[in-house]
């Protein structure tokens, strides 16, 4: 899910998660999960941490979605072995840095195994490894089965998304591929601005690159949005 700053991103992921029951309207909303909250990973990790530690963190979330005692334990130190936490997991907050303690939100929304999951601009105070750990997390949660909502405005971490929302006001002003998001959908005209750019957002490097040179006739569509597309381009 992309849009710029207060085009309504995190109203929308909040009723997909059950977190928000009543719409701007004042109509009543059923999350994704029914009466069933979803995980949600905040930009900030202080508003969402209950434990004291990542390991009681963990455990908690795993007891409150009510799995059996004898899996809580080994699915604790799986998580935390994957979110490369093990060696913090005893560790008080004040002992981590923000960016551990955001580790520790995730891994503890992503232990449960939920249908859906969100990570609402989750990665953005994270360095590049953490970051990484992150969207491998939430590739593999998405290769079992959990529907992953990512919310960003780095266009560029849109690339593994099967569909893109776009919201503008309020509204969801695009709704498919991230291809047809960043370049416009079948019969889109190169010289229009595309929808991803008629949401007030810039392409990211390669997309943009990949445009240019489009309008310049130099290439052809489809047009390359990911590093291994364009090495596939340049090695025709
Ligand atoms: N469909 C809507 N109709 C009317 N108001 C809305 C709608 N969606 C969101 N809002 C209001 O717009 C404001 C910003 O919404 P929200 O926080 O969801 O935006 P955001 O895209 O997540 O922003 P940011 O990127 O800055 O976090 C909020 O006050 C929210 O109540």
């Amino acid at each position: 899910m992309a849009g710029v700053n207060g085009s309504g991103k995190t109203t929308l992921a909040r009723l997909l998660a059950g977190l928000t029951i009543e719409g701007v309207n004042g109509e009543r909303c059923r999350g994704f999960a029914g009466d069933m909250p979803s995980p949600y990973v905040m930009q900030q990790p202080e508003a969402q941490l209950f434990g004291e530690t990542p390991r009681e963190e963990i455990h908690f979330a795993l007891e409150w979605l009510g799995l059996p005692a004898d899996a809580i334990l080994p699915n604790t130190e799986r998580i935390l072995e994957e979110t490369g936490l093990l060696a913090f997991a005893d560790y008080t907050w004040d002992r981590l840095s923000g960016g551990q303690r955001q580790l520790a939100a995730v891994a503890a929304a992503a232990a449960g195994e939920a249908p859906l999951i969100v990570f609402d601009e989750a990665t953005s105070m994270l360095d590049d490894r953490s970051s990484h750990i992150v969207h491998q997390l939430a590739r593999s949660l998405h290769g079992q089965g959990t529907a992953v909502v990512w919310v960003t405005q780095r266009l560029h971490e849109l690339e593994p998304s099967s569909r893109v929302a776009a919201l503008s006001g309020g509204v969801i002003r695009y709704d498919g591929t991230v291809r047809g998001f960043l370049h416009g959908d079948t019969g889109h005209d190169v010289h229009e601005p595309s929808p991803c750019e008629r949401c007030g957002l810039r392409l990211p490097y390669l997309a943009s690159l990949g445009a240019q040179l489009h309008r310049q006739g130099v290439i052809e569509p489809p047009i390359p949005l990911s590093a291994g597309e364009w090495r596939e381009v340049l090695d025709k």
